[in-house]
């Protein structure tokens, strides 16, 4: 039996396959952990969704950004759909769209194992979130998420404002836990995110942390995995580990495992990044 937890796929099925086989995945004795952002930009965003849902018996899944966003578009109008890029229209044109879908839109934003002593978001936790506050908060948008009212959810969703406050309420609230365990990487002590600031950890402006650093953290029983930011490529410490290793980017697709006494790390190359997307890259 091993535990994995596993980066941003982003559509990058060929390396999902191959990280799988190189972790010798076992179905019938392994679990997964997909640390979100399953789709958008890879290109095979449609079969990797695929593929994780035929393990869902054997994983566990936070949402990221992306995916957040695609459970969006797939309630929007099909002339809206159609404005939006090709991996994805794959996706909510596919015959099995609606099933896969409604199965994406039931995972959740925090997933918490005490036994095994981790817990797994998409991007990171407020400094001053406990492990049980962290949870409870993001089960409020779980409830809603899976609920009747996900529609509204979804619409109102979008927004960088307002920064978390414990006295929110409605949207506003749901938005705000949405923006921290799915958008972001750097804040303030008091929790104002830099949404703008995607870089290497010393290219924030003044005031400004990584999520996992910052002065008013506390301190927290549980490991925690999460991936979103491939700038930062893999990082250890702190009782972190980011597991986004920009595989959608050209660079590398992580799997680590959770249930080791030694830090156990396997790595495949990511996406073949096409030419003249490199080359748009670099202008
Ligand atoms: N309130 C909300 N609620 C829910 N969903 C919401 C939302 N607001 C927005 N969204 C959705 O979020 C999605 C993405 O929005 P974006 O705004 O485009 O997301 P992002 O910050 O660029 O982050 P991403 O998650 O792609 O992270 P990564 O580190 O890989 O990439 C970060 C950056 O690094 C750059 N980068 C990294 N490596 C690179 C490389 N090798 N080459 C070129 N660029 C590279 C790229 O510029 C990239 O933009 C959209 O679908 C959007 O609709």
């Amino acid at each position: 039996m091993a535990v994995w937890a596993i980066g941003d796929l982003q559509g990058c099925y060929d390396a999902t396959q191959r990280l799988l086989e190189r972790i010798r995945f076992d179905p019938a004795r392994d679990r997964l952990w997909f640390c979100g952002d399953l789709v958008n930009r890879g290109g095979e965003s449609l079969e990797t969704l695929r593929l994780v849902h035929s393990l869902r018996a054997n994983a566990s899944i936070v949402l990221g950004n992306h995916d957040l966003s695609l459970i969006a578009i797939g309630e929007r109008r099909p002339e809206e759909q159609r404005r939006v890029n090709a991996d994805l229209q794959r996706v909510v044109f596919a015959d099995d769209a609606r099933p896969l879908l409604d199965w994406l839109r039931q995972q959740k934003l925090m997933h918490v194992d005490r036994e095994l002593g981790w817990a797994m978001v998409h991007a990171g936790l407020l400094p001053r979130w406990s492990i049980d506050e962290a949870h409870a908060l993001a089960q409020e948008v779980e409830a809603r998420l899976q609920g009747n009212g996900f529609r509204k959810l979804l619409r109102n969703m979008y927004g960088n404002r307002p920064m978390w406050n414990p006295r929110l309420t409605g949207f506003e609230r749901y938005r705000a836990i949405i923006n921290v365990f799915t958008r972001m990487r750097y804040c303030s002590p008091r929790g104002r995110i830099a949404f703008e600031e995607k870089g290497t950890p010393g290219s924030q402006s003044a005031g400004m942390y990584p999520w996992y650093e910052s002065p008013e953290r506390v301190p927290r029983e549980l490991s925690i995995v999460c991936g979103h930011w491939s700038t930062l490529g893999l990082m250890i410490g702190l009782g972190v580990h980011a597991i986004d290793t920009g595989a959608v980017w050209g660079g590398k697709l992580t799997a680590l495992q959770l249930d080791s006494e030694e830090l156990r790390i396997r790595q495949v190359k990511g996406r073949v990044v096409p030419a003249a997307e490199a080359a748009q890259a670099d202008d």
